[in-house]
């Protein structure tokens, strides 16, 4: 039995294994390891007991460096995203298993049998959130290697998924039967063999791997701009989204649903899943005091320098984190001094002379000035609080659900399991127990459309 309101929008909740960037706080002494299986261990089961729809790793290919030294925001190393999820599907029943893993590198024959691999692992629980992160650092990894542009990497991107999907649909339903008495296991011949030719893939052969519960696994598609808007408005399930606010989230909502009639789709087949943060007390003065102590662990003094220099360009380690900006400008003439991801500040000139301005009208210090200006708990309040906002963003439309993304690793999301999912099941917007057999009917989504359908759809919109 259930106590959900089906008048009310329900909430979508995932649970996001944290490890990279200054959210999470390592100096903490809750913090645990990155890599040792118990710690995926812990945040999976925590995230079923409070009835999560899914887990979520993220993915980095190669590790970053500052000034040539590995980024230290970083925590050095972490295991490959589909390996820890096969091995999740054992110790779990009914979470949905989500991992990030990029289109420009990889390849749809070896892809789409991992997933649908994972899939029957699990039983019909897996997901993929397709990125298409390029530079050409971390494509020094890879074979192909280097650098694909943008508009390239989308084009790879969708017909990557296009490619997978034809694949998972090479078994069609119900073409597996092991008759032992005939020693007949396939009932259609033609059962696996696909061929797929087009600009970026042209392949043909027999996939190895049946049919997997969900048919299609779940996708989430994690690109921001209009390219990557597109993408997921003809094909995925999902967004990761990083418009956590509530203005941004609303308008980001509507411009990407607003986009899926083009491609035949309802609204409801695509879940717009914004990454937030949490920090709760008791009251809602203890929160406020439990998120700025929480600020202040994630930037060190260390962690402000190094913030700093993103912006800057330039090495800033001889300033000190309590004392004011730099007077010297950022160095705009220089190659960036950060690798590995894409330069987050477009106009540093004119980003510093804000900050300068925003440090003398404050009396701010480096510190309290990147504390001000990076990331923030998306939620504060009392757990009844940040219940209530939960639920006013999912019936505003401004999200379906959000992806959790907890400071401490591997327990930061137990008090949020213990105190909001309690309230939200109360409010009747969030399942008391699992009622689909698979991730894609726990999420709500249909059944996965057929590989050519999607592919008519997408061709008659850039015709
Ligand atoms: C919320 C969010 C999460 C992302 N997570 C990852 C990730 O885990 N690994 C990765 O390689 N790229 C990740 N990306 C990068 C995207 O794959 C993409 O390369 C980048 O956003 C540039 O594409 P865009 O111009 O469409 O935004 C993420 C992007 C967003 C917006």
């Amino acid at each position: 039995m259930t106590t959900t309101d089906q008048r009310k929008r329900q909430v979508i909740l995932a649970a996001h294994f944290p490890g990279v960037n200054n959210t999470t706080v390592w100096s903490d002494p809750d913090s645990g390891s990155q890599i040792d299986f118990d710690s995926f261990v812990h945040l999976a089961r925590t995230a079923e007991r409070g009835k999560l729809d899914f887990f979520f790793l993220a993915e980095g290919l190669r590790l970053r460096e500052q000034r040539g030294r590995i980024h230290d925001l970083d925590v050095v190393g972490r295991p490959h995203t589909l390996s820890v999820l096969a091995a999740l599907a054992a110790v779990t029943e009914h979470l949905g298993l989500a991992g990030t893993i990029n289109a420009t590198f990889n390849e749809p024959y070896e892809l789409a049998r991992q997933l649908a691999s994972l899939d029957h692992l699990s039983g019909g629980r897996a997901a993929w959130n397709v990125v298409t992160s390029s530079d050409a650092f971390t494509g020094e990894n890879f074979r192909r290697g280097g650098y694909l542009d943008h508009a390239l990497r989308y084009e790879r991107a969708g017909e990557f998924i296009q490619t997978a999907r034809e694949l998972w649909d090479s078994w069609a339903p119900g073409t597996v039967v092991a008759d032992r008495a005939t020693g007949t296991y396939v009932t259609d011949p033609r059962a696996g063999e696909f061929e797929h030719h087009g600009p970026q893939f042209d392949i043909a052969g027999r996939s190895t791997v049946p049919r997997s519960p969900q048919g299609h696994p779940v996708i989430l598609q994690a690109g921001d701009s209009v390219e990557g808007r597109e993408l997921a408005a003809s094909t995925a399930d999902a967004i990761f989204s990083r418009h956590s606010a509530f203005d941004p989230a609303r308008a980001f909502y509507t411009d990407v649903k607003d986009r899926l009639a083009t491609y035949g789709r309802d609204r409801d087949e695509l879940k717009i899943l914004p990454a937030v943060t949490y920090a709760l007390g008791e009251t809602e003065e203890e929160a406020q005091a439990n998120a700025a102590a929480v600020r202040r662990q994630q930037v060190s003094p260390q962690t402000a320098i190094l913030l700093l220099e993103q912006l800057w360009n330039r090495d800033l380690s001889a300033y000190d984190a309590d004392g004011p900006l730099p007077e010297v400008d950022p160095d705009v003439s220089a190659d960036s001094i950060i690798r590995g991801r894409a330069p987050m500040y477009k106009e540093p000139l004119k980003t510093a002379k804000e900050w300068r301005e925003l440090a003398d009208a404050h009396g701010y210090s480096i510190r309290d000035l990147v504390i001000h200006v990076t990331g923030r708990q998306s939620f504060i309040g009392t757990p009844a609080q940040v219940a209530e906002q939960i639920d006013t963003y999912v019936q505003a439309e401004a999200a379906d659900g959000f992806i959790l993304v907890p400071h401490i690793t591997p327990a930061g999301l137990d008090p949020f399991v213990d105190s909001v999912v309690p309230l939200l099941q109360e409010r009747g917007v969030f399942r008391t127990d699992y009622e689909g057999a698979t991730l894609r009917e726990n999420l709500g989504l249909p059944p996965a459309r057929p590989a050519s359908s999607t592919a008519r759809a997408r061709r008659a919109v850039s015709a």
